[in-house]
C-alpha cells in the first residue's frame, strides 16, 4: 500500500517546492517524520532509510540529485540551512534602523536581499520615539488636561507615524487607533498627575507598537507575506520591575510555540516588537531596561534554536571605543559571548547589558551588523575564538558612578564583615559592580543602573541609607562622579596590558583610585575621576589601536606608545 510521507514544514512559501512535496513511500515500520528541503523522495523502502542513516541525516539520490533528509526529533532546536522550512534567523532593527519611510524601505530591501533566510523580524520605536514619549508623560503630569494635545513630544510622534504610513502607502489606520489611545493615555496622566513607573512603560510601548504594525503591513504591501506581533501577547514573560524587567523561562516555550506554530500553519514573516514584554503578576506592560530590543531578538533566538542571531545597527559593529569618544574607532570583527556581555554590562551602549544571555546558553552566534553600510562585515559573537593574538579588544567607560570605601570598625571578623556588607546591599536591592577587599577594608562600586531607574529623590535617600546601615559596622567614605574604565581583551595577556595602561596613565599624570582584574577573564577595570575619564580612554585608545601593542617594548615613555592626553 502507498502512502504518504509525513513531511516537517512542508507548508513552504515557495509554491514551487510545496507542490513537489508529496511522495509515496511503503509505510514505514515505525513513524518516521522527515523535512525535505528542495525536492520529492519516491520509492524508497523504509529499510534503506533506516540503513542509510548518518548521524541524523539521511542522504539519498533523488532524481540525479543529492538530497539530505533529517530526521523531525533531531531537527527540534536545530534549524539546518536548507534542510528544512523553519525559521532561520532572527534580524533585530533598532531605531536608528527605521527611523524614516526611506530607511524602512531598505530595511525591506535588505531583509528580501537574503532570499535562503527565513527570519523572525525585532524592530525597536522609530528614531527617537522612545525618548519622545517619555517627554510626552513628563510634561502631562503638570500641563493639565486640555492642553495635552499641544505639547511637542505628542505632536512629533504623531506626525512621524502618519507621515510615514503615507509615504509608504499604508492605510494611517493602521497607526490611527493607537496614536488616539496614546493622546488617552496622556490626559490620563494630564488628570492624575503623576508617571508611573507602570504607566511609563505602557507609554513607551506605544513606539515598538507602532513601528511593527506600519512595517508589516508596508511589507504585506509590497507583497511579502509577514505578521505583526506584539511581544506581551505571545508570552514574552517578566519579573514586575517597571523599566528594567527580567525575562522569565517560561517565555521560551510559550515564544517558540506561537511563533513555530503560526508560521507552520501559515508561513507570513513575523515582525515583533522588541524592548516589551507582560508582568507575570501584574500582567501589564513592562519593558526590559533601555536598549532592550536586543535581549528580545536573543530571547527570540534562543526560543526557536535559530542558526543566528543578527543585530542591525548604525554602526559597522561593536568598536573599539565608543564613537562619540574616539571617533576613529575601528571595529572588532570577533568577539566571544563573555567579552561581549562584559562589555556591554560596562557601559558599550551597542549591546543591552543582558542581551548576551540567550544567546550564550542555546550557543547562537550573534552578528553586528550596520544597516547603512550593509557589506561591512561587522562583528561576529561566539562562544570561543582564537586568543592566540589578542590582547585589548576594546576599550569601554561607565561614567557617574558611585565608589564607596568601607573600612571595617573591627566589631566583626573579616568573614563576618564581608558577609554583613552584602547583605545590606542585597536588603536594599542594589548591585556591586566592581570590588577589591583588604583585610579590614572592601572598595566598591554601586550599578547605576539599578540607581537610575529610581527617582532622584530616592537615589539620594537610599544612597544615605546604605551609608547609615554601613556604619554599624565600619567607617564609610562615600565618592561620587567616578569613572569605570573597562579593558576588555585576553587576560592571559594581564602584564602587558597592565603595563602599558599603567604607562598612559602615569604619563598623562592620572590616579586610578581602584582596580580589579581575575574574576572576570576579559575585562580589567580602573575606577578613575569622571573629569579625566574621557580624556584618559582617548589616550589608552591610542596608545592600543592607533601606536599599537608591539610598541610596549622597550622604555615606558610617550615616544614608546604611552600616549599624552589627546585635546576635547
Ligand atoms: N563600543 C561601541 N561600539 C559600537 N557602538 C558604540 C560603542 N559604544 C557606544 N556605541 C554607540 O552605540 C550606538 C548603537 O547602539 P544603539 O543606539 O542602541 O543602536 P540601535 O538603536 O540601532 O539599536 C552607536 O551609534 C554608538 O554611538
Ligand atoms: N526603543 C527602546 C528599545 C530599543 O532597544 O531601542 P534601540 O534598539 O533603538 O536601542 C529604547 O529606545 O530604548
Amino acid at each position: 500500500m502507498a502512502t504518504t510521507m509525513h513531511l516537517c514544514g512542508v507548508k513552504t512559501p515557495h509554491s514551487a517546492f510545496s507542490r513537489r512535496l508529496q511522495c509515496e513511500l511503503i509505510p514505514p515500520p515505525k513513524p518516521l517524520y522527515f523535512a525535505l528541503s528542495v525536492a520529492s523522495v519516491s520509492g524508497l523502502c523504509p529499510r534503506t532509510l533506516e540503513n542509510s542513516w548518518r548521524g541524523s541525516v539521511l542522504r539519498v539520490n533523488c532524481e540525479g540529485r543529492s538530497v539530505d533528509v533529517i530526521e523531525k526529533n533531531k531537527m527540534e532546536n536545530k534549524n539546518c540551512d536548507g534542510l528544512s522550512n523553519e525559521l532561520t534567523c532572527v534580524m533585530k532593527f533598532g531605531g536608528s534602523s527605521v527611523a524614516s519611510a526611506d530607511r524602512m524601505r531598505e530595511v525591506a530591501d535588505l531583509i528580501l536581499r537574503f532570499p535562503e533566510e527565513r527570519p523572525v523580524i525585532v524592530l525597536s520605536a522609530m528614531g527617537k520615539t522612545t525618548n519622545k514619549l517619555l517627554l510626552a508623560g513628563e510634561k502631562s503630569v503638570s500641563c493639565g488636561i486640555s492642553n495635552v494635545s499641544d505639547i511637542d513630544e505628542l505632536s512629533f510622534v504623531k506626525e512621524l507615524h502618519l507621515r510615514t504610513a503615507d509615504e509608504l502607502d499604508v492605510d494611517r489606520s493602521t497607526v490611527s487607533r493607537h496614536l488616539e489611545e496614546l493622546e488617552q493615555l496622556l490626559k490620563g496622566i494630564a488628570q492624575v498627575k503623576e508617571l508611573t513607573l507602570r504607566t511609563k512603560d505602557y507609554l513607551v510601548s506605544f513606539g515598538e507598537c507602532l513601528s511593527t504594525r506600519i512595517f508589516a503591513a508596508y511589507l504585506n504591501k509590497t507583497g511579502v507575506k509577514a505578521r505583526q506581533y506584539d511581544a506581551f501577547e505571545i508570552g514574552f514573560i517578566t519579573t514586575d520591575d517597571f523599566t528594567n524587567a527580567d525575562i522569565l523561562e517560561a517565555t521560551y516555550p510559550a515564544v517558540a510555540k506561537r511563533l513555530q506554530g503560526d508560521w507552520t500553519s501559515d508561513p507570513a514573516i513575523p515582525i515583533v516588537t522588541g524592548f516589551l514584554g507582560k508582568g507575570w503578576r501584574s500582567c501589564a506592560v513592562t519593558t526590559l531596561g533601555r536598549g532592550g530590543s536586543d535581549l528580545t531578538a536573543t530571547t527570540i533566538g534562543k526560543a526557536l534554536g535559530l542558526r543566528e542571531i543578527q543585530v542591525w545597527k548604525d554602526v559597522d559593529g561593536v568598536l573599539t571605543c565608543d564613537p562619540n569618544i574616539y571617533p576613529d574607532a575601528e571595529p572588532v570583527p570577533y568577539l566571544t559571548f563573555d567579552e561581549a556581555a562584559e562589555l556591554a554590562y560596562f557601559g558599550a551602549q551597542v549591546l543591552h547589558p543582558q542581551s548576551m544571555r540567550p544567546a550564550r546558553e542555546g550557543d547562537i552566534p550573534v552578528r553586528v551588523k550596520n544597516s547603512y553600510n550593509p557589506t561591512a562585515p561587522g562583528t561576529l559573537i561566539t562562544r570561543t575564538r582564537d586568543m592566540s593574538e589578542a590582547v585589548l579588544t576594546s576599550i569601554v567607560l561607565k561614567r557617574n558612578v558611585t565608589m564607596l570605601d568601607i573600612t571595617s570598625t573591627r566589631m566583626l571578623g573579616q568573614f563576618g564583615f564581608l558577609a554583613k556588607v552584602f547583605s545590606i546591599f542585597e536588603d536594599l536591592g542594589i548591585s556591586v559592580d566592581v570590588v577589591a577587599t583588604s583585610e579590614v577594608s572592601i572598595s566598591l562600586t554601586l550599578d547605576p543602573s539599578k540607581l537610575w531607574s529610581r527617582e532622584l529623590i530616592q537615589q539620594a535617600s537610599e544612597l544615605d541609607h546604605v551609608a547609615e546601615e554601613l556604619e554599624k559596622i565600619a567607617v564609610v567614605n562615600l565618592l561620587q562622579n567616578r569613572s569605570i574604565i573597562s579593558l576588555i581583551g585576553n587576560v592571559q595577556r594581564s602584564s602587558l596590558i597592565l603595563e602599558k595602561a599603567f604607562c598612559v596613565l602615569r604619563t598623562n599624570g592620572i590616579n586610578v583610585q581602584m582596580i580589579s582584574q581575575g574574576a572576570s577573564k576579559v575585562n580589567i577595570s580602573l575606577i578613575v575621576h569622571d573629569s579625566e575619564a574621557e580624556q584618559c580612554v582617548r589616550a589608552l585608545h591610542s596608545a592600543f589601536f592607533v601606536s599599537g601593542i608591539a610598541e610596549l617594548d622597550g622604555e615606558c615613555g610617550s615616544q614608546n606608545g604611552c600616549a599624552s592626553m589627546l585635546p576635547n
